[in-house]
C-alpha cells in the first residue's frame, strides 16, 4: 500500500512538471518579433520646429507622393521615445539587447542659418570696395573748401565709375548742388547727411523688397529664381533657402536646371543642410516637368515655399529663354508664381543691365538678387539695375558663405558705403 501511494506521489509531481514545462514554452511562443529597425523618410521639417521624422516600416510602401526623382535623401536614426516604442508589457521577457535598433544611422546635422535681420549690418564691411571708392571718394571731394565746377564733374565722374548711371548721377548732383548752396555753411557731418539723404532717396526707401513667400490657402508660394550662367544662382537659391527656413518658413527646393547635372547635387546639398527637399529630374530633361513636380511635391508635403532653380542658358539662344516662359506657364497650372528673382553679378556692369533686360521680356520679374557686390567697387548698379527694369533689388550676395545673402535695406546699405 505504501508502494502504491508513494508511486501515486511520483506520478503526480511528474504530470505537474510536465504541465508547467508546457506553460513556459507557450508563453515563450507568445513573446512578439524583435523590434523591427525603423526607416525615416527624408527629412520634411526644419530643425528648429523639432518636428520628429516619420517612421515607415520596413517594408512598407513608399509614400505615393514622392516622385522617384525627388533626392536620395539621408536616412536618420529615430527619436529616443519612437526607438523605446516596444510593447512595455514584454520588456521583462525580451532580452535587454533586443530594444536596441540595428544599424540605425545618425541623421546629418540639420543646420540652424542666421537669421536674417541685420545681416546687412553684420556683413557691412563686405562692401569695403565700393565704401572706398564711392563713399569715401564722394565724402572726400563734398569736404573740399572750394566746391567748384571742377569738383562738381569729378563728383559725376565717381559716381558714373560706381555704375549708378547717368540719369541718376546727373539727379543726384543737381540735388547736392541746390541743397549745398540753400544750406550755406556745410560741415562734414551735415554733407554726410545730405549725401546720405539723397542716395537713399535714389534707391528708393519705400519699395517692397519682402520675398513674397507665405504660404497660400491652396498651397505654397512660388519663387523662380532666373539668369544666367555662374551668375550666382544656384548658389543663391541654396542660400535663400536658408534666409526663408531662418525665417520660420518650410521650403522644397526644385532643380530645373537639368542642363547641369552639378547644378542639381549642388542646390541638393543646400536643401539637406536645412532639412528641404530637393526634387530633381534626369539629366537633359524638361525643366517645366521638374519644376511643376517640385510645386506638387511641395503641395503634398504642405511646405510655405518651393524654391525653383532654373536653367541659365546664355539669352542669345531665343529658344532656351522661350522655356522659361514654358517653365512659368507650367508651374501655373498649379496656381500662381508669387516672385520671379533675377540674379545679376554685381561684377559683370552694364553686361549685367542688357541680361536684365532680355529676361524682363521673357517673364515678369518681380525682384532683383545683386550677387558678388563683395567683390566690386560698382555697388552704383543697385540703382541702375533698379532703374532699368523698374523691381527693386530685394537681396545681395556679400561672399561665399551660407549666410552671406542679406535682405536688402537702403537705409544700411548706403551707410556701410559711406562708413
Ligand atoms: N564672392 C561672391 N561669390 C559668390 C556670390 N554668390 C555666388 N558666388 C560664387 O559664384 C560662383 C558661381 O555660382 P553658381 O551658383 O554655381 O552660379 P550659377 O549661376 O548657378 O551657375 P550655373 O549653375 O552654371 O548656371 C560660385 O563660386 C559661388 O560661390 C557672392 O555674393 N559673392
Amino acid at each position: 500500500m505504501e508502494y502504491v501511494i508513494l508511486a501515486v506521489v511520483i506520478a503526480v509531481v511528474a504530470v505537474g512538471a510536465i504541465a508547467g514545462f508546457v506553460v513556459t514554452g507557450k508563453r515563450r511562443k507568445q513573446l512578439p518579433p524583435p523590434t523591427q529597425t525603423p526607416v525615416v523618410t527624408p527629412p520634411s521639417a526644419p530643425a528648429e520646429t523639432k518636428a520628429p521624422p516619420k517612421v515607415a516600416e520596413e517594408g512598407a510602401a513608399p509614400p505615393t507622393q514622392a516622385p522617384a526623382e525627388t533626392a536620395a535623401a539621408p536616412t536618420g536614426a529615430p527619436a529616443a521615445e519612437e526607438t523605446a516604442a516596444a510593447p512595455a508589457e514584454d520588456a521583462t521577457a525580451a532580452p535587454a539587447e533586443e530594444l536596441v535598433v540595428e544599424e540605425a544611422e545618425v541623421a546629418p546635422a540639420i543646420e540652424v542659418p542666421e537669421p536674417t535681420a541685420g545681416r546687412l549690418v553684420r556683413l557691412r564691411s563686405r562692401l569695403s570696395r565700393s565704401q572706398s571708392t564711392l563713399g569715401k571718394g564722394l565724402l572726400t571731394l563734398l569736404s573740399r573748401d572750394r566746391l567748384d565746377e571742377d569738383t562738381w564733374e569729378e563728383i559725376e565722374d565717381t559716381l558714373l565709375t560706381s555704375d549708378i548711371g547717368v540719369a541718376a548721377t546727373q539727379e543726384l548732383v543737381d540735388n547736392l548742388r541746390t541743397r549745398v548752396k540753400v544750406l550755406g555753411t556745410r560741415t562734414p557731418d551735415e554733407l554726410r547727411g545730405l549725401l546720405r539723404e539723397e542716395l537713399i532717396t535714389l534707391i528708393g526707401p519705400d519699395s517692397d523688397r519682402t520675398v513674397r513667400s507665405t504660404k497660400h490657402e491652396e498651397g505654397p508660394a512660388v519663387v523662380l529664381v532666373v539668369g544666367v550662367n555662374g551668375v550666382g544662382k544656384t548658389t543663391t537659391t541654396g542660400k535663400l533657402a536658408r534666409v526663408l527656413v531662418a525665417d520660420g518658413r518650410r521650403v522644397v527646393l526644385g532643380a530645373a536646371d537639368t542642363f547641369r547635372a552639378a547644378a542639381a547635387d549642388q542646390l541638393q546639398t543646400w536643401g539637406e543642410r536645412v532639412g528641404a527637399h530637393t526634387v530633381r529630374g534626369p539629366e537633359g530633361g524638361d525643366p517645366a516637368s521638374v519644376a511643376f513636380d517640385a510645386v506638387k511635391e511641395g503641395i503634398a508635403e504642405g511646405v510655405d515655399t518651393v524654391l525653383v532653380d532654373t536653367a541659365g542658358r546664355l539669352h542669345t539662344k531665343t529658344g532656351l529663354m522661350d522655356e522659361l516662359g514654358k517653365v512659368k506657364r507650367v508651374v501655373e497650372k498649379h496656381g500662381p508664381v508669387d516672385e520671379v528673382l533675377l540674379v545679376l553679378d554685381a561684377t559683370t556692369g552694364q553686361n549685367g543691365l542688357v541680361q536684365a533686360r532680355v529676361f524682363a521680356e521673357v517673364v515678369d520679374i518681380t525682384g532683383i538678387v545683386l550677387t558678388k557686390l563683395d567683390g566690386t567697387a560698382k555697388g552704383g548698379i543697385v540703382v541702375s539695375v533698379q532703374r532699368e527694369l523698374g523691381v527693386p533689388v530685394k537681396l545681395i550676395g556679400l561672399g561665399e558663405g551660407a549666410d552671406d545673402l542679406a535682405p536688402f535695406e537702403p537705409g544700411a546699405f548706403v551707410d556701410a558705403l559711406l562708413g
